[in-house]
């Protein structure tokens, strides 16, 4: 079973003044949906590219199924930890099914071309994110919630053990903010790990099983998402007033002007 164990983490949020001095000590499970939450520039995206062992941390360890990520190699790293970036870069001109291929990478051989099962699970993840009639579009001509869905299905090809999403219903209308929760539960009920960036704590409330709050001035706090996530919580994240009600078992909390 997949497991990504943070000990004594701290990230380094470039620019930061003090640094972040409270540690992350937890281990993120197969089967757990996580949500990370937090307010503007608290270092959510920061966390997420260290956990992807795109940046190194300021302190602590990491480690994927009890092995540093620091020892693994990059092509295997690839094939267990999957990241969808916030910001969808353009780089060089490509096609929306090259960019969903790309997933595939690091499951080929080096100079391997893709096979026709890679091929297959390309289309299969365009399929899924209702993305099929847009294969040959160049990936720039798509609109920001399209973009979205494309980078997800680059995502659902790599298929990764460990997802970590930042942000994954940006630019998205109501219809596909729940398809694609609905995609990372799917994945979170097939053992996968899925940990998540979140603004919407309302979506984080609905979908996940566990939930991690980074405040700006005081210790983290991380558990299931159904006692965590509470008015006398979220306030002081967000220095924010809340009013809460609810809906269907789930808490619903909507800001007070
Ligand atoms: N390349 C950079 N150079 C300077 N500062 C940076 C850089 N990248 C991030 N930061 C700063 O690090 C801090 C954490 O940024 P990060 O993107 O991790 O926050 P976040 O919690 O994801 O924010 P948001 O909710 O706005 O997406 C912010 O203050 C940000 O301005």
């Amino acid at each position: 079973m997949t497991k990504l164990k943070l000990t004594q983490l701290l990230a380094a949020i470039p620019n930061k003044s003090p640094q972040p001095t409270h540690a992350l000590s937890l281990t993120f499970q197969a089967g757990q949906m996580w949500g990370i939450l937090g307010p503007n520039g608290v270092g959510k995206t920061t966390l997420l590219h260290t956990l992807a062992a795109l940046k190194a941390p300021a302190l602590g360890t990491i480690e994927l199924n009890d092995q540093p990520i620091t020892e693994l190699h990059r092509l295997r790293l690839a094939q267990q930890i999957g990241i969808m970036f916030q910001e969808h870069q353009d780089g060089f001109p490509a096609s929306v099914l090259e960019t969903v291929l790309l997933g595939r990478f690091p499951h080929l051989s080096p100079w391997e071309m893709e096979s026709e099962q890679d091929l297959a699970l390309a289309h299969a993840a365009l399929e899924r994110l209702d993305l099929a009639e847009f294969a040959q579009r160049a990936l720039n001509s798509l609109s920001g919630g399209e973009r979205q869905r494309a980078a997800l299905a680059a995502l659902t090809a790599q298929a990764p053990d460990v997802w970590l999403v930042d942000e994954p219903t940006n630019h998205l209308d109501l219809h596909y903010q729940v398809a694609v929760m609905g995609l990372l539960a799917e994945q979170a009920s097939m053992e996968k790990v899925v940990v998540m960036s979140l603004h919407d704590v309302n979506v984080a409330a609905q979908w996940c099983s566990h939930v991690l709050l980074l405040y700006p001035d005081r210790p983290p706090i991380w558990g299931k998402a159904a006692s965590l996530l509470t008015q006398q919580n979220l306030e002081p994240l967000y220095r924010q007033k809340l009013a809460m009600t609810e809906l269907n078992g789930k808490p619903l909390f909507v800001p007070i002007a």
